[in-house]
């Protein structure tokens, strides 16, 4: 029986980023990832903090999760983590809620390729930004995004870039600008994963959020793009699990 990692099922919640930002939705949370950057909110899935409750779960026991929780309220599941296109598989689980009748999100950072990604819905590619310490391999991201994009599956894939400051916007231009077909998302980064003063951290966002849609108009290059919030951080603030 093929096994994934989870670290969380929860839901229903809203997708609070991206290109279905605001869908009602569950989450299935993998654990593991090829990167470690220096903000990341999902620390947890890959420092080791939390590798005493990753479950080692089948395809059907997440599904039986999910409707043990959402019932017959939901009729979209995102997978994020971690990098769930670390695990080949996720193909049973994919194949599952396909059957029955659910669409599928994926966040992931796009290092990695799977065939399943082909039979996502809805496929968020988040490479990642100079302030995460990571660095992109283009030549991978180009591979990836021609397989997707020349497969005759009608799945709808996005770029989503976060963005911290100055230089963060000038590597998302230039990704916007490599694949200027592909839909664009601009995020705010949230500098403060860890605080609990949400009122403070929600005024920082919001101030965040301006100095990004303000340079975003300025920009004759970012006609195209979309500038979102992360809405769940905006409700929630750091809440795990919403
Ligand atoms: C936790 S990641 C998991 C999926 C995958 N590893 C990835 O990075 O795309 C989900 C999304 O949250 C974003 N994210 C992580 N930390 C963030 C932060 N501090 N502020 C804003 N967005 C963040 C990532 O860029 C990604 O788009
Ligand atoms: N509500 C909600 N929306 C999200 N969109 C992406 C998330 C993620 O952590 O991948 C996330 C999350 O954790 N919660
Ligand atoms: S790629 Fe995603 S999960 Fe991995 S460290 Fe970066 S933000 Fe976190
Ligand atoms: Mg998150």
């Amino acid at each position: 029986m093929k096994k994934i990692p989870v670290l969380e099922i929860f839901g229903p919640t809203i997708q609070g980023e991206g290109m279905v930002i605001g869908q009602k939705t569950m989450f299935v949370r993998t654990a593991g990832c090829d990167y470690s950057c220096s903000w990341c909110d999902s620390a947890f899935t890959w420092d080791g903090s939390a590798k005493n409750d990753i479950r080692q779960m089948t395809a059907e026991e997440i599904w039986s999760e999910l409707t043990e929780l959402g019932g017959n309220r939901f009729s979209h599941v995102t997978i994020s983590g971690g990098n769930p296109a670390l695990l080949a598989n996720l193909d049973d689980f994919v194949h599952l809620l396909k059957e029955k009748g659910k669409k599928i999100a994926i966040e992931t950072q796009g290092s990695k390729y799977q065939e399943w990604l082909k039979s996502i819905d809805d496929l968020t590619i988040s490479p990642k930004p100079p302030s995460s310490g990571m660095k992109t391999d283009f030549s991978k991201l180009d591979e990836i995004i021609n397989t997707l994009t020349n497969s005759n599956k009608h799945n709808s894939l996005s770029l989503k870039v976060v963005v911290f400051h100055t230089e963060d916007l000038s590597f998302a231009k230039c990704v916007h600008l490599r694949y200027p077909e592909i839909p664009f998302y601009l995020q705010v980064g949230n500098e403060n994963v860890h605080t609990a003063e949400t009122d403070r951290l929600v005024q920082t966002l919001l101030e965040k959020y301006e100095w990004l849609i303000d340079q975003v108009i300025e920009d004759s290059q970012l006609n195209n793009v979309r500038v979102l919030p992360q809405l769940h951080t905006l409700v929630w603030g750091n809440k795990r699990g919403v």
